[in-house]
């Protein structure tokens, strides 16, 4: 990517640079604490400093109102001290209820809290009647186990009383690792988090429980390459996608072979032959038997329809120069012939695209999958991935992570939070997205896009990073209201938004 490219494309996306888009796990951020003060920032200045970054949030959503601090007995506790601090400081009303008062504390928590002058109320006597803002510093990067009992009632408490919650680093009992509430949890509206986000932030129920996320530069000795996954975002993937030269003609943009089915299901690959074609293959073909052609030819008139005979014909369509790409899955179905039609791909050896039925078929004949072409991707939802990887559990993170070393291919697993992972590369976490996507047909416009770009020549992994990203900017440009049959045409407005433009 050019300079000029770059920083406009940073410009207009008003975002940090990559090392912002670096996730880490709570231990590991621990490490990274652990060598930051070791290499001579003492951890009382970390907490001064996460302290007051939490304060310069807070103060730029919320006018002055009374606040509500729940401090806990390690680190995260003493991040509310400091707040209770610099709050008092500033004028604001300011309560914090904890049952570890200073001679319970160790270390900068118990600094932090001599250093505020403020005696705490037990956390039973915490008063929510007001309807505070509250602020939550319980528990965050060492939550070691589930929330119960008298603290999981004072977090019920704190969640009925309506007042608006700030949570410090993480909302205490989610897992920071994996985004699960562990016992019980705090919804927050707003998380302040420190150096780098947790992947607990965006998985499972990390992205409801956390709200509006910040991440505070609090000068942590954070290596660029050391994250555990990444945020999805352009700046992992733009770099590597082609823009059309001007003497481009369509093939020379990338030829994608799209694998129709049978009559009644020819929605789904329609879908994805277009959102393909949007997305900038220059050529898009749909295959299809004689039977089903004509349904097919009804609605496609950018994509060109080729009928074929047998799989014999669509081996030799499939393996011809004007291919570079293949998507199948979506609407092919899983009888005999759509399985004889997935062999016919997967022997062309070009980078393909499987999703749905694709999946389904493998998920029964398990050895085609050591026979996919190197650059595939698949992209299996919850259920497509437990029938194809039946004995791998964890996270969606480590099952994606997994996934994607058996198979050798890059995999993205769907869900609110997508997760995509390549054999040996840093596994990327996608959110750019909407509820509205949860519509059918949604998931044959993310394949096409993917295949878009594997046409064009794009890696798997850059691949799938840009149509995870791309179809969520496209349900969040059109908003309520969103079908599969609209999401597609929105795809150029994604495009627009990450500056997409032919070179001049
Ligand atoms: N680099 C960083 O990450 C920095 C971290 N800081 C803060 O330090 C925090 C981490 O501090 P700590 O490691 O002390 O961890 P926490 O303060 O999150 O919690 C640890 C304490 O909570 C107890 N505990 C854990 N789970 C419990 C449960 N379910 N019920 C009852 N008690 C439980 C533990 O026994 C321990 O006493 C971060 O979340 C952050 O707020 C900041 O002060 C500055 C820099
Ligand atoms: N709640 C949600 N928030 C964000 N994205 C979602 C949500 N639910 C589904 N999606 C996305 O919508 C798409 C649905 O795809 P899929 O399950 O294959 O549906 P279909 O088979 O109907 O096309 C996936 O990309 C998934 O990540
Ligand atoms: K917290």
């Amino acid at each position: 990517m050019s300079a000029g490219r770059s920083n406009a494309l940073r410009l207009m996306m008003n975002s940090a640079p990559k090392s912002g888009r670096q996730l880490i796990f709570p231990a590991h951020m621990a490490e990274i604490d652990a060598r930051t003060i070791a290499g001579g920032t003492p951890g009382i200045v970390l907490m001064e400093r996460a302290g007051q970054a939490v304060v310069t949030v807070l103060r730029g959503i919320w006018p002055r109102r009374p606040v509500l601090i729940l401090a806990g007995p390690g680190n995260n506790g003493g991040d509310g001290w400091v707040i209770a601090r610099l709050l008092k400081e500033a004028g604001w009303p300011v309560t914090i209820a904890s049952d570890w008062p200073a001679g319970a504390l160790k270390g900068d928590a118990k600094l932090a809290c001599e250093a505020s002058g403020i005696t705490p109320v037990p956390l039973e006597e915490a008063d929510f009647s007001a309807a505070p803002l509250i602020v939550d510093a319980l528990f965050g990067a060492g939550l070691a186990r589930s929330i119960e009992g008298k603290l999981a009632e004072v977090l019920r408490r704190a969640a009925a009383s309506g007042g608006p919650v700030l949570a410090v680093d993480l909302p205490s009992g989610l897992c920071g690792t994996r985004g699960e509430v562990l016992g019980d949890s705090l919804k927050a509206d707003v998380t302040v988090t420190f150096g780098a986000a947790k992947p607990g932030h965006l998985l499972a129920e990390g992205r409801c429980y956390s709200g509006q996320l910040h991440v505070a530069d609090i000068g942590l000795d954070l290596c660029e390459g050391e994250e555990d996954a990444l945020w999805n975002h352009p700046l992992l993937w733009w770099d590597r996608m082609p823009l059309p030269p001007s003497a481009a003609h369509k093939y020379a943009r990338g030829g994608l072979l799209v694998v129709g089915g049978p009559r009644h299901q020819g929605g789904a690959a329609r879908l994805t032959a277009k959102a393909a074609a949007v997305t900038g293959a220059g050529a898009v073909t749909l295959a299809v038997s004689a039977q089903a052609a004509d349904i097919y030819a009804a609605s496609i008139d950018a994509i060109m329809l080729r009928t074929v005979r047998d799989e014999s014909e669509l081996a030799d369509f499939a393996a011809s120069d004007k291919i570079a790409a293949i998507a199948i899955g979506p609407g092919l179905g899983t009888d005999e012939k759509a399985a004889a039609w997935l062999g016919a791909v997967l022997s062309a050896g070009k980078p393909l695209l499987l999703d749905a039925d694709a999946l389904t078929l493998l998920a029964k004949r398990a050895e085609r999958l050591a026979g996919c072409p190197e650059g595939s991707v698949l992209t299996p939802h919850e259920g497509e991935f437990k029938r194809l990887f039946s004995d791998v559990s964890g996270s969606p993170l480590e099952r994606a992570e997994e996934a994607a070393r058996k198979s050798g291919q890059t995999v993205l697993l769907k869900g609110a939070a997508t997760v995509i992972s390549a054999p040996g590369k840093t596994p990327v976490i996608n959110t750019r997205s909407s509820p509205y996507l949860a519509t059918a047909g949604s998931g044959d416009v993310l394949s096409g896009i993917i295949a878009g770009w594997l046409a064009q020549g794009v890696d798997s992994q850059a691949a799938a990073g840009a149509g995870a990203w791309m179809h969520g900017e496209s349900s969040l440009q059109y908003g309520p209201g969103l079908t599969a049959d609209t999401l597609w045409q929105k795809i150029p407005n994604a495009l627009h938004a990450i500056g997409a433009r032919t070179d001049d």
